[in-house]
């Protein structure tokens, strides 16, 4: 099988080798001239057997809707195009119909594995029809780790579907990663009780009930900077966390502790706090308890 892949980052860069590795003859595009192998979209268009498979890895948002678009002008009826980034569920829908204009199929492809996938494989979460998710099949296989297909690659349901299930993962992710660092923050701060926190996980890693490969990851992180000395205490996000919370309000599902990861993040963010000001001056306004100066630069 041979295929196109536009997006050729972190995670683009890596597919490509891995797919390769695998059997799959790949054309990948990328603005970048240091990693592409086409000029553009165009040459793209025209390396690929027909009907052809286009495989798009590109930052969620808006560079994906503009990559969907171009896509479109190039490509031809009976075509497929799978989006496999972490696009928000509600896109797929607009960009299956965009392509659908020209008779261009579209999936979409929750991704999971980060730079480890090259090695691993990566955890797949499909969304389309059943015809386009078979065709592609050869490219899933390629992808995902050895073993059971069943293990690490799902068709969730129709076009969106895929995106929904990774934007769920992706929330019980920051969820799993804020139990791991509250524990941390806790035993660290009895060291001493606890003498070697980073053994503490280690020991964790087999027999336990929450052995995970994120634990693995906290305990090469730890082992490399115990005190996390060189790492600042502020997390970004790509917005999955808040469509996972957003579905919930719409659905009168209760997550609390997916949102009060989100939250953490936001918290981490800020250099002081103005609801906890607030708090503070309401403190000292009913009860003339002591309120403590600003520090200098510090607002929210
Ligand atoms: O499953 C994965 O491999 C990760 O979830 C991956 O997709 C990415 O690292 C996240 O998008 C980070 O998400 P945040 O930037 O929102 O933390």
């Amino acid at each position: 099988m041979h295929i196109g892949l536009v997006g050729l980052g972190r995670m683009g860069n890596n597919m490509r080798q891995r797919l390769r590795d695998h059997g799959i003859e790949v054309t990948g595009y990328d603005p970048n001239p240091a990693v592409t192998d086409v000029p553009d979209l165009a040459a793209l268009a025209a390396a690929l057997p027909t009907p052809r498979v286009v495989w798009v890895m590109v930052p969620s948002g808006a560079v994906t809707t503009s990559v969907i678009n171009d896509i479109a002008a190039v490509l031809e009826d009976g075509d497929l195009v799978i989006d496999g980034g972490n696009s928000k569920y509600t896109v797929d829908k607009p960009h299956a119909h965009k392509l659908g204009e020209k008779g261009i199929h579209f999936a979409d492809c929750g991704v999971s594995g980060g730079v480890w996938g090259l090695a691993n494989g990566y955890g797949l979460m499909a969304g389309g029809d059943k015809a386009d998710i078979e065709r592609a099949m050869p490219v899933f296989d390629a992808l995902r780790p050895e073993g059971p297909r069943e293990e690490g690659f799902v068709h969730v349901g129709p076009v969106g579907a895929g995106h929904y299930a990774k934007m769920v993962h992706n929330g019980i992710e920051y969820a799993q990663m804020q139990a791991l660092a509250e524990g941390y923050e806790l035993m660290d701060a009895n060291k001493d009780l606890i003498h070697d926190v980073a053994g503490v996980f280690e020991a964790w890693q087999r027999g336990t009930v929450v052995r995970s490969w994120l634990l693995e990851l906290l305990v090469k992180a730890l082992k490399a900077d115990p005190e996390f000395q060189d790492i600042r205490g502020y997390v970004d996000d790509s917005g999955e966390g808040r469509w996972t919370i957003q579905e919930a309000l719409d659905h009168a599902v209760p997550l609390p502790t997916i949102s009060a990861s989100i939250y953490a993040r936001f918290v981490s963010r800020q250099t002081d706090s103005p609801a906890m000001k607030a708090v503070a001056a309401l403190r000292n306004q009913f009860g003339g308890h002591a309120v403590k100066a600003a520090v200098d630069g510090a607002g929210s």
